[in-house]
């Protein structure tokens, strides 16, 4: 008799959205997401005020992320804004028979990324400096300093060695951009 079939579903790539503060990154995952319901999205856990809005997010305490870090839940973390961001492991379930995992992640982990998830994938999303800087302001997530120093940090290059990267302009519109995106992601599920 022949072994059992392995009837498993496959686990989706992990999709990591990147690139600099109010590029756009949010509002092209959630587009994604409302465009295929296999695609699923990643709710990060963030030391930000629980009414600060924006992204779905988990707001938690400074001692509860330590917690969290301590008690090895997360399967990426780090620092940035003055703020702890986490990604749980839980993220493995979450690729089960999904066609995919959206999530915002720091240019700054990606290599870290890459080595933790067998298949890793990396959406840069660009717009010009100018888009920038309106789009910061216009969102009113962050007041006029903090918005100046995530505009210095916005050309933070990307990592080298990063195996799967593709390139999705968000200056203009944003269902151009959303359209892009969905033809890389199809293309690559081969
Ligand atoms: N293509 C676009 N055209 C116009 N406004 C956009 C576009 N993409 C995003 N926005 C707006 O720009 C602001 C920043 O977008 P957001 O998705 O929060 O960026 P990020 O997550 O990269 O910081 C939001 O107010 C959002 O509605
Ligand atoms: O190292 P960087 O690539 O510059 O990214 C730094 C942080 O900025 C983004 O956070 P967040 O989503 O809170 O901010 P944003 O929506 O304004 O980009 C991103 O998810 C990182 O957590």
């Amino acid at each position: 008799m022949s072994a059992p079939a392995d009837i498993t579903p496959a686990k989706g790539p992990v999709i990591a959205v990147v690139g600099p503060s109010g590029v756009g990154k949010d509002s092209l995952m959630s587009g994604l997401a409302v465009a295929d319901p296999r695609l699923r999205s990643m709710r990060r856990v963030i030391t930000r005020a629980p009414e600060a809005g924006g992204e779905d997010y988990q707001p938690v305490s400074e001692a509860e992320f330590a917690a969290l870090v301590e008690a090895d839940v997360f399967a990426l973390h780090w620092n940035a804004h003055g703020l702890r961001y986490g990604v749980p492991r839980d993220i493995e379930k979450l690729r089960i028979g999904a066609s995919g995992v959206l999530v915002n992640l720091s240019r700054a982990v990606l290599l870290q990324a890459q080595e933790v998830f067998d298949d890793f994938r990396v959406i840069s999303v660009t717009a010009r400096p100018e888009v920038l800087a309106e789009r910061l302001a216009g969102r009113g997530r962050e007041d006029a300093d903090e918005v100046k120093r995530r505009l210095a940090r916005a050309s933070l290059a990307l990592p080298e060695g990063l195996k799967q990267v593709y390139e999705v302009d968000n200056s203009g519109d944003l269902c151009a951009a959303i359209v892009q995106a969905q033809s890389i992601i199809q293309a690559k599920r081969g």
